[in-house]
């Protein structure tokens, strides 16, 4: 039996998923897992015990990912789940941000009750009249799940797409319309584009990385979507530029006191994945790679470890192993195994910059003494049997 720990709702279709074999309670400490979405994983105990923790969503920063690995608690997350709800709210955002929808909405609630409210709209309309998005350029920062997907509608909706990205994985590239313009620096972008929409991680090398000398080489009069993380955008270099009229407007769906009540700036409470759909896509695929992970050992898109997947458990015993990427680790574990005629049936290592995970079939459960070797080889982590 597997104990699993909700930090926020998650979706029931993923719940519903885990078998007999799995209880969600509520004692973080008796956990062997834990599902997550938003909430800061940052200064909270977690046991020693604890396997795992699965964000139902992209973001991992509210993850300490390098303290988890070493305590060897493999972390996942849910790639491209939410990204369809994400473009969506985006195109919403660029939309709102080209027409005054929300004032002349807003300003027809307050005139509800005219009786010759008709009449009155025809006046008032024009102060609401806006732009079309057809023929205007945008810039996407960041080419992954999200952002292949908003450059690819933007250049459906008949805007000139510029995609910036030096990272971008070959999915991502086969993904992308050929319509959409290569951007190798971010300069092209700020020059060309009045809309520029952000995707990226939030990481130290990303923060703040909208910030003041970006803001200044912008067209006059260009839009910034954020509908990544607060942090990846300078507030006062954004406030700057509102005021200065540099900047039209600043949508986000990380608002802050600093920003949110800022004339020009079109605030969300961070609903890119608060859709039906999408918490359901990341719930099952969270529950989907948890169950596979603490049954199997299976690790499949994790953040903190290599992804490593040998299938069913079709030997006797299956032996899993977080440690260190040094030389030699191998030739170490499986010596200890082969030096009491343990016979390994299949087997398969993994590295992930500092980190490696090994999984080892063998034909049957070894001694306690020979697990207890393998558990003391300099650079193990964790060693779990199966
Ligand atoms: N608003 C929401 O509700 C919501 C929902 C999902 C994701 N997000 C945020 O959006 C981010 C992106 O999500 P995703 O699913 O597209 O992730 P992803 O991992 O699929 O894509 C991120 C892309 O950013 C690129 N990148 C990294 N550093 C970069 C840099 N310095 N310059 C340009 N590109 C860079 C990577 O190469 C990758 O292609 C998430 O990390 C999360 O913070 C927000
Ligand atoms: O990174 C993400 O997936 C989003 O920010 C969604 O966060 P949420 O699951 O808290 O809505």
């Amino acid at each position: 039996m597997y104990t699993v720990k909700c930090l926020n709702p998650i979706s029931n279709r993923g719940l519903d998923l885990f078998t007999s074999e799995f209880e969600v309670i509520d004692d973080l400490n008796a956990a062997d897992a834990v599902l997550v979405r938003s909430a800061s994983m940052h200064d909270l105990e977690v046991p020693d015990s604890m396997l795992a923790v699965a964000r139902a969503g992209a973001g991992v920063n509210n993850i300490p990912l390098n303290e988890y690995a070493e305590k060897g608690i493999t972390v996942f997350n849910t790639p491209g789940a939410n990204a369809n709800g994400v473009k969506e709210l985006v195109v919403a955002g660029l939309l709102l941000a080209s027409r005054d929808i929300i004032g002349g909405v807003n300003w027809v609630k307050e005139n509800a009750k005219e009786a010759d409210l008709a009449k009155m709209i025809e006046k008032k309309k024009k102060e609401f009249a806006g732009n079309e998005l057809k023929g205007k350029s945008i810039g996407v920062i960041g080419l992954g799940a999200i952002g292949v997907l908003v450059a690819n509608i933007c250049n459906r909706l008949g805007m000139n797409v510029y995609g910036y990205d030096p990272y971008v994985s070959v999915r991502s590239a086969w993904s992308l319309s050929r319509m959409v313009n290569h951007s190798s620096s971010l300069d092209e972008i700020y020059e060309k584009c009045d809309f520029l929409t952000i995707h990226v991680p939030y990481m130290e090398s990303t923060k703040g990385m909208i910030g003041k000398e970006a803001v200044q080489k912008m067209k006059d009069g260009a839009t910034i979507l954020n509908f990544a993380r607060g942090e990846l955008v300078d507030d006062q270099a954004v406030l700057d530029g509102l005021a200065s009229k540099k900047i039209k407007h600043y949508v986000t769906d990380f608002p802050n006191p600093a920003v949110a009540a800022a004339d020009g700036v079109i605030t969300i409470p961070h609903l890119g994945a608060s859709t039906e759909e999408s918490e359901e896509n990341c719930a099952e695929m969270a529950v989907d790679q948890l169950m596979n992970y603490l049954e199997k050992g299976n690790i499949v898109n994790s953040v903190n470890y290599p992804n490593c997947d040998l299938g069913d458990i079709e030997a006797e015993c299956r032996i899993t192993v977080h440690h260190k990427n040094l030389p030699n680790m191998i030739g170490q574990l499986t010596s200890a195994l082969a030096e009491e005629g343990y016979n390994i049936e299949n087997m398969l290592n993994k590295s992930k910059k500092d980190y490696a995970y090994s999984i080892f079939d063998v034909e049957k459960r070894p001694s306690e003494k020979v697990l207890s070797k393998m558990k003391q080889i300099d650079g193990v982590i964790r060693l779990r049997v199966l």
